[in-house]
């Protein structure tokens, strides 16, 4: 018998809202200021969290101009499953203002799990140019690291078993409402088939 996974909910709309504010007021400590800050999230989910976390900066210091600081890097031809898994269809990357030389760019993403998106964005981000700092912003750092990455700013840490998946629902990519978006964990159900 088939059983259907089991699901739960372990950040709702407003445990995201508040760790983006947390982790905006955290780059702007770190950064002291916002001079010379680039945000660059990897599609689709990161793009997104990085829009919003750049919406949060604004607020925090006017100084930081959304339109010049933020974007997005498609990592699709440097992932390193690309041979098993077949390329996936590209999405845009979009480098506003001057691009990422001297900058400080912050790597935005949902989830941090083997560390191989990222490690795929550090060689997307070198063939574009030479930022002075690079740092990483994740919504969820679930462990299970296979490479030496680690994620500067974190929503929040879930401990996992690997064969569980994290999902991070969002308006824009999943349909949901604004209201009804969430972190959700799927586990097999126990005796179920996978
Ligand atoms: O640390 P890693 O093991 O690389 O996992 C993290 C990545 O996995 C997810 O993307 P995924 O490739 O699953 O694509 P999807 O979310 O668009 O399905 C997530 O958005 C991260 O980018
Ligand atoms: O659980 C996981 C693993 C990789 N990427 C995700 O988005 N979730």
């Amino acid at each position: 018998m088939t059983r259907s996974p089991e699901t739960s909910h372990v950040m709702s709309a407003s445990d995201m809202d508040r760790a983006l504010t947390r982790i905006a007021h955290e780059i702007v400590e770190s950064h002291r200021g916002v001079e010379g800050l680039l945000l660059l999230g990897i599609p689709r989910r990161g793009t997104i969290l990085a829009r919003r976390l750049g919406e949060r900066l604004a607020r925090i210091d006017p100084d930081f101009d959304p339109e010049q600081s933020i974007g997005s890097l498609d990592i699709t031809l440097y992932r390193d499953d690309l041979r098993a898994h077949g390329a996936r269809t590209p999405e845009p990357t979009t480098i506003p203002g001057a691009g990422i030389d001297g900058a400080t760019v912050v790597l935005v993403d949902d989830v941090l799990y083997s560390g191989r998106t990222v490690r795929a964005a550090l060689d997307a981000l070198q063939a574009l140019g030479r930022p002075a700092v690079v740092r990483l912003a994740v919504l969820v750092d679930r462990g299970h690291r296979e490479l030496p990455i680690r994620s500067d700013h974190v929503g929040k840490n879930l401990p996992t078993s690997r064969e569980e998946r994290v999902s991070v629902l969002l308006g824009e990519v999943d349909g949901v409402r604004r209201e009804d978006e969430a972190v959700v964990i799927q586990r097999p159900a126990a005796g179920g088939e996978r």
